[in-house]
């Protein structure tokens, strides 16, 4: 048990925000966790479910005293929800968010934290497609990265501190630039969501020819599309409107490269088509060997990746 705050405080009381709160219990990280959510339905349900040492009735009620403020809220929202408890934030108060989305909510938050306040954006790279406060679990971030963006702070005892305080909740912690992270979240997680948004779409067009048979055989792969397209809908409109730059060239790439395989398949060129999967293989390969990955089902006994030709 090692207590890094004495008063956390959280906006927005969904996946993130409930999984950060048991974590926190599990590790001892704080004194007292106070929580605010927008909706007096969530707010009922936390009481409830033990969700917070205190569940407020304003973000202002809970932030007062809190030594690190956590906005766990959408990212389109974060600046108004920045502007609203500004005013009422203790002396010395480290803000950080856990927003998908990095450079816009720098640009959103920044301009309303007094001088006295520390911000300091983060990502924890872990989720699932459920939302609210059921759905957190103490070990989401075990073993997850979590990014942190330190440069908008000026006090790096203050970054060691929020580093220690993400390591307790079970994650491995490096610091990235903003730009950056949008650029690469782009391409790993927010262009895939997209991409699954819009197959999970074609297949409920085709459901209405086939009659049903499109989810009834549905293999592993289409089946993983389906959970991620189950993701809530509010979070991810928010990152697509909020990192529009790196989607759109991801995607602008991403169609190319389609287009390239389309032609691949209309004129029989199956040389191309075999380069190009013999090409994507040798990259999860890769990740396997490096150990990035040791979830993989592919991952076999020995540490090497399983020869399935
Ligand atoms: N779900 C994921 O996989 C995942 C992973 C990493 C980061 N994130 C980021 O974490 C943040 C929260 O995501 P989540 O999955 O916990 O969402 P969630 O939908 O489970 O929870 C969001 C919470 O914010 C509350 N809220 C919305 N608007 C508000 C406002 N104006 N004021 C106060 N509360 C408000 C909602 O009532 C809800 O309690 C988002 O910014 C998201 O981009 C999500
Ligand atoms: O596992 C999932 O369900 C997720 O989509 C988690 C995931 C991701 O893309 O990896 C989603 C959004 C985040 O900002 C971070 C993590």
């Amino acid at each position: 048990m090692t207590q890094i705050y004495n008063r956390v405080a959280l906006i927005g009381l969904g996946l993130i925000a409930s999984s950060m709160f048991w974590g926190m219990k599990r590790a001892g990280l704080a004194g007292e966790v106070t929580g605010f959510a927008r909706s007096e339905d969530t707010r009922k349900r936390a009481r409830e479910i033990g969700l917070c040492d205190v569940v407020c009735d304003s973000a202002t009620d809970a932030v007062k005293d809190a030594d690190l403020v956590v906005l766990c809220v959408p990212v389109g929202v974060m600046g108004a929800v920045a502007a609203e408890i500004a005013p009422h934030l203790k002396q010395g108060a480290v803000i950080t968010d856990v927003g998908s989305v990095k450079a816009a909510v720098i640009r959103d938050v920044m301009p309303h934290l007094p001088d006295h306040a520390c911000f300091i954006p983060g990502h924890p790279l872990a989720g699932t497609e459920h939302s609210g406060p059921d759905a957190g679990f103490a070990e989401l971030y075990d073993n997850r990265w979590c990014l942190l963006i330190s440069d908008c702070c000026e006090n790096p005892a203050e970054i060691d501190r929020l580093t220690k305080f993400w390591e307790g909740l079970g994650a491995n912690v490096e610091q990235m630039d903003a730009e950056h992270h949008d650029l690469v979240l782009g391409v790993t997680s927010h262009a895939p969501h997209l991409i699954a948004y819009t197959m999970v779409g074609v297949a409920d067009d085709l459901r209405r020819v086939t009659d049903s048979e499109v989810i009834k055989y549905s293999a592993a792969g289409f089946r993983d599309f389906t959970r991620i397209a189950a993701s809530d809908p509010t979070m991810w409109r928010d990152v697509f409107l909020n990192n529009k730059e790196a989607t759109l060239e991801i995607l602008g790439r991403f169609t190319e490269e389609l287009f390239a395989l389309q032609r691949a398949i209309r004129t029989g060129d199956g040389d191309m088509l075999h380069d190009y999967f013999t090409r994507t293989r040798a990259i999860r390969r890769g990740i396997i060997e490096a150990g990035q990955d040791t979830d993989a089902p592919d991952f076999g006994r020995g540490g090497k990746p399983v020869e399935k030709d």
